[in-house]
């Protein structure tokens, strides 16, 4: 097992990476604070680990209560979010419960926003099952849910106690899942690493395979560079926003085409081809560069041509980003591999990166 330590003062916590780690004890034991423990999971889930995860905390003398959610992006809202906190009452959970968030990045967005909300905030603990949580969402403490305008447009900065990543479960991941996970590697790499990027472009048979090996370095790197850019900007004033890399077209495909019709990650991936031409037009990327990033995109499986929503439809719901600022959308772009930077682009060039992608 690697442990790496994200650094946030005395909101500090662990990221546990290893092979069977959902049934330690110790890995949960001492961000225990009271006798019950909410296990929150989904319909999927739940058969693959949820019982697993139960008898190692009932064997720390814990009372546990099992909330499964049902399975989606589309259930990343309001109402289902409600559900959790009805779970809690149900079991009259008071402050010193905790929360486990089992699963993907959906249920360790809403997992976390309910911690972050219950009583004022009770304590969450991660443990990641897809690898995009395990290499991205699990770490750094940005929580909450959908609105039907936009992604993640209601929700709370509010860290884990500790990130337990258990690499055997992505044994049981579909391989589209496996694909989803490897454009946020991908992006970690093009944003702050650019040997790491290499790495991933040597490797992909590796990846695609779902190679122990590569998986754990996939994630242990992943998660290095994260929390150390979490670490210098926990609540994205300026530098954190390298990680939306790819993301202000992503998210906008996401809502565009309806929640769950593109995942996460296949948004992501598709958007940083997007990013990446447009760095190009801006001048800061070699249009060699660009060509390789799409490559590598396209041999990890993941969709490079963006849906046809129409032009003024993509600029209309990129307008939502949450980097915006007095109205006008900040673009993170690649200054070369391993370097980003965000700014203000003329639409006129946005839109002759969307013409040229055929998203018109
Ligand atoms: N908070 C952050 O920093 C952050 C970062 C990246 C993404 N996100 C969010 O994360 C979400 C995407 O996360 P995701 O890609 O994990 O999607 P997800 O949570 O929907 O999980 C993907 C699918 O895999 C299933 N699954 C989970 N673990 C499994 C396993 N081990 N075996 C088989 N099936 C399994 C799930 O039930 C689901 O059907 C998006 O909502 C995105 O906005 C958040
Ligand atoms: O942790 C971050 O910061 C990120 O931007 C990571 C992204 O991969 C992730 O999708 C995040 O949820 C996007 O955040 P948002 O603020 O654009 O909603
Ligand atoms: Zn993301």
């Amino acid at each position: 097992m690697n442990t790496l330590q994200l650094d946030l003062g005395e909101r500090s916590y662990p990221i546990h990476i290893g092979a069977n780690l959902l049934a330690q004890p110790d890995l949960y034991k001492k961000h225990l604070k009271g006798s019950l423990t909410a296990v929150v999971t989904n319909e999927t889930v739940a058969p693959l680990y949820a019982d697993r995860v139960v008898k190692t905390l009932e064997s720390l003398g814990q009372k546990v209560k099992l909330i499964v959610l049902p399975d989606g992006e589309v259930f990343k809202t309001w109402e289902v979010l409600q559900k959790i906190f009805d779970g809690l009452l149900e079991c009259s959970a008071d402050r010193k419960a905790t929360l486990v968030a089992l699963g993907g990045g959906v249920i360790g967005d809403m997992t976390g926003f309910a911690a972050a909300c219950y009583m004022r905030g009770i304590r969450f603990i991660q443990v990641p099952t897809t690898l995009l949580s395990q290499v991205d969402s699990s770490v750094g403490g940005k929580t909450g849910i959908n609105h039907p305008l936009g992604k993640n447009m209601v929700g709370a900065f509010y860290q884990p106690q500790a990130v337990i990543a258990d690499l055997d479960t992505l044994k049981t991941l579909p391989p589209k899942e496996l694909a989803a996970g490897l454009a946020e590697v991908i992006k970690h790499g093009a944003i702050a690493d650019a040997e790491f990027l290499t790495w991933i472009e040597n490797n992909q048979n590796a990846l695609n395979a779902c190679d122990p090996k590569a998986m754990e370095h996939a994630v242990r790197r992943s998660c290095e560079i994260k929390s150390q850019v979490v670490a210098q900007d926990e609540k994205e004033g300026g530098l954190r926003a390298i990680l939306n890399f790819g993301h202000t077209f992503g998210h906008a495909i996401e809502a565009g085409m309806g929640y769950g019709q593109w995942l996460h990650g296949e948004a992501v991936g598709c958007g940083m081809v997007l990013a990446a031409d447009l760095s190009v037009r801006v001048g800061l990327l070699s249009e060699a560069d660009a060509s390789r990033l799409k490559k590598i995109t396209a041999a990890l499986r993941l969709p490079t041509v963006p849906p046809k929503l129409g032009i003024n439809r993509y600029m209309e719901l990129m307008s939502v980003d949450k980097k915006a600022e007095g109205g006008e959308v900040r673009y993170i772009l690649l200054d070369g591999f391993g370097r980003a930077k965000i700014q203000a682009v003329d639409d006129a060039l946005v839109i002759q990166t969307l013409q040229a992608a055929g998203a018109g």
